[in-house]
């Protein structure tokens, strides 16, 4: 499986199945989408920012659901199996993507897998295993939340230095050294600690030295 990335902003998102699961899954979908929560109860969670809504929509109910919010996904987390493959059946000839909760393993195209996710900033890590391990991808997203630490800054600064240095016509093999140069310093890393400021002034020195 090959991970890509979806900008949901602007498009909405259906969830079947207030549980846990759901909850986590709307939480993170809630962030960028309109994000309605469809079912009967709702588990003690945080659900972000979605919409929830008390209903139990049988197998052949659950077309209507999708055809009303017109989703871009479809989140299947009941513990039906019945009502998880017709929401699947009903993203599929909606044109949606879906993500069945209860399943691992391979998958057909437009059938989506959530990986553990880590940000900061606009920088965005993913870990999945095939689905063999869920536990080992949320230990892992853990273990990379302590070492991405700081790494929204750090594309911050370099999306400021890129724009300077196309502005000032500098040729894309320079700017590809002066960019590596930065990310790879641990000066400038540190000094981002200190503020976005003091991080230009050490890229500024780095760069400089560069043809040193
Ligand atoms: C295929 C996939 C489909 C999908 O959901 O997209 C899927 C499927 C299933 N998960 C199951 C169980 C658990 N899932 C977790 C946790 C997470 N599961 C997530 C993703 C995925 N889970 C996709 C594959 C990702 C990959 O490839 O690694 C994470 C990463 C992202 C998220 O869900 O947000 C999130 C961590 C978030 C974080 O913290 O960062 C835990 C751990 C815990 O709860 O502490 C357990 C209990 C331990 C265990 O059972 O292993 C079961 C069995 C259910 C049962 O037995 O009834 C199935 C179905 C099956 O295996 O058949
Ligand atoms: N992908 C993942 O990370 C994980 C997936 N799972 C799978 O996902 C399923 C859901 O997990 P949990 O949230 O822990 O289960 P849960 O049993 O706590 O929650 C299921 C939710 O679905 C709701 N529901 C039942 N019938 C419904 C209907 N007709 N329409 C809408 N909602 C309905 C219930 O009211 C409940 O809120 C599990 O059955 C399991 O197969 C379980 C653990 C982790």
């Amino acid at each position: 499986m090959i991970p890509l990335l979806h900008d949901f902003e602007g498009e909405a998102v259906l969830v079947v199945g207030g549980g846990p699961v759901g909850a986590r899954k709307a939480r993170s979908f809630a962030r960028e989408a309109r994000t309605v929560v469809v079912s009967p109860a709702f588990a003690d969670r945080d659900f972000g920012d979605a919409e929830l809504v008390r209903a139990a929509p049988a197998p052949g109910e659950v077309a209507d659901w999708v055809d009303r919010l017109d989703p871009a996904l479809v989140v299947a987390a009941t513990d039906d199996d019945a009502v998880n493959g017709a929401a699947e059946r009903a993203a599929r000839e909606a044109g949606a993507l879906v993500n069945r909760a209860d399943r691992s393993g391979g998958r057909d195209a437009g059938s989506v897998v959530v990986p553990a996710t880590v940000r900061d900033g606009s920088v965005v890590a993913a870990v999945a295993t095939g689905g063999a391990a869920p536990a080992l991808s949320k230990e892992l997203r853990r273990r990379i939340e302590s070492e991405i630490e700081g790494a929204g800054p750090m594309a911050d600064l370099v999306a400021e230095i890129r724009a300077d240095l196309k502005a000032a016509d500098v040729p894309p093999t320079d700017r590809r050294e002066a960019v590596r140069a930065v990310v790879g310093s641990s000066e400038v890393w540190k000094a981002l600690q200190e503020g976005l400021s003091n991080g230009r002034q050490e890229a500024d020195r780095v760069m400089e030295e560069i043809h040193d």
